[in-house]
């Protein structure tokens, strides 16, 4: 399965690393693949070089400068991630063609739609009994990098594996009245999640997740889950669909 892990819940480095733990489990006896943003840390980063960050559809205006500074932080969570999981590799883009991006154009910069993965790279890793640690960074057909937000890049990889995925983020899954955790929906269809956006109960970087999740499925994903990267053993709750929603078509 997928693992989608980034935002807020990998702030904290004690709960980053019983996720890690938590998936060096799971690795055990499971295919896993994890692909991770790093929003706080690029954050963090461009603020120390005084680069402001402006989101448009919940994607950041990516600047060829602030794209050097994102590559440099998810680099950085990349092999730190990769590390506390063990017996994994962690890739980018840039490695074997893994991850060919196209720039989605206008006010956004160098900011990128997946166009293709490297499935049998990925499946090559695995075959071997690694696994991989993928960052949100692509590749255009002129070798330049492109910043792809993190969910995206977990739904294309869940496609091309045809394999099943979790979002593990900050909340529950998706509340029907956010923030109240009673609302949570155990299972959302696609026209659920276009109502919520479009009555605005589904916003922020909900949207790109949940959107990220009925992509999947489009694409030949087996589930799409989205659970709380917060609490121990969430994921085989979720892959198991006892916590968190299932986005069904
Ligand atoms: N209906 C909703 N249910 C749950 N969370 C929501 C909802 N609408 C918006 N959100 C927001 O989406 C956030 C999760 O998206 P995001 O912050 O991008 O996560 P991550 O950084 O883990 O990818 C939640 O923390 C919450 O603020
Ligand atoms: C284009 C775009 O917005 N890219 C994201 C990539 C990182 C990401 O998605 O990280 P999280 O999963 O931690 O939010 C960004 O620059 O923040």
């Amino acid at each position: 399965m997928i693992v989608k892990y980034g935002g807020n819940a990998m702030k904290n480095p004690q709960l980053r690393r019983t996720v890690a733990r938590e998936l060096a489990e799971l690795r055990t006896d499971t295919e896993l693949v994890v692909v991770h943003g790093g929003g706080p840390f690029i954050e963090r980063e461009l603020d120390l070089r005084g680069l402001k960050s402006e989101f448009i559809r919940g994607l950041r205006v990516t600047t060829p400068e602030a794209m050097q500074v994102v590559e440099m932080a998810l680099g950085k969570v990349n092999k730190e991630l990769s590390r506390d999981i063990g017996q994994a590799v962690g890739l980018m883009g840039h490695d074997c063609q893994l991850i060919v991006a196209e720039a989605l154009g206008g006010e956004l910069g160098r900011v990128g739609r997946v166009v293709g993965i490297n499935a049998d790279l990925l499946r090559t890793l695995l075959g071997v009994q690694l696994t991989p640690v993928v960052g949100c960074v692509g590749l255009d057909r002129q070798g330049e990098a492109l910043n792809i937000n993190a969910d995206t890049v977990a739904g294309a990889v869940a496609g091309a594996l045809g394999q099943g995925v979790i979002f593990l983020t900050d909340v529950e899954g998706v509340y029907r009245a956010f923030p109240d955790p009673a609302s949570l929906a155990p299972e959302l269809s696609r026209q659920d999640a276009e109502e919520g956006i479009e009555a605005g109960w589904i916003s922020g970087g909900m949207v790109p997740k949940v959107r990220a999740a009925l992509d999947a499925l489009e694409r030949g994903a087996t589930f799409a889950t989205i659970a709380s990267g917060m609490q121990a053993g969430v994921v085989r709750r979720a892959a198991a669909g006892q916590s968190g929603t299932r986005v069904v078509p």
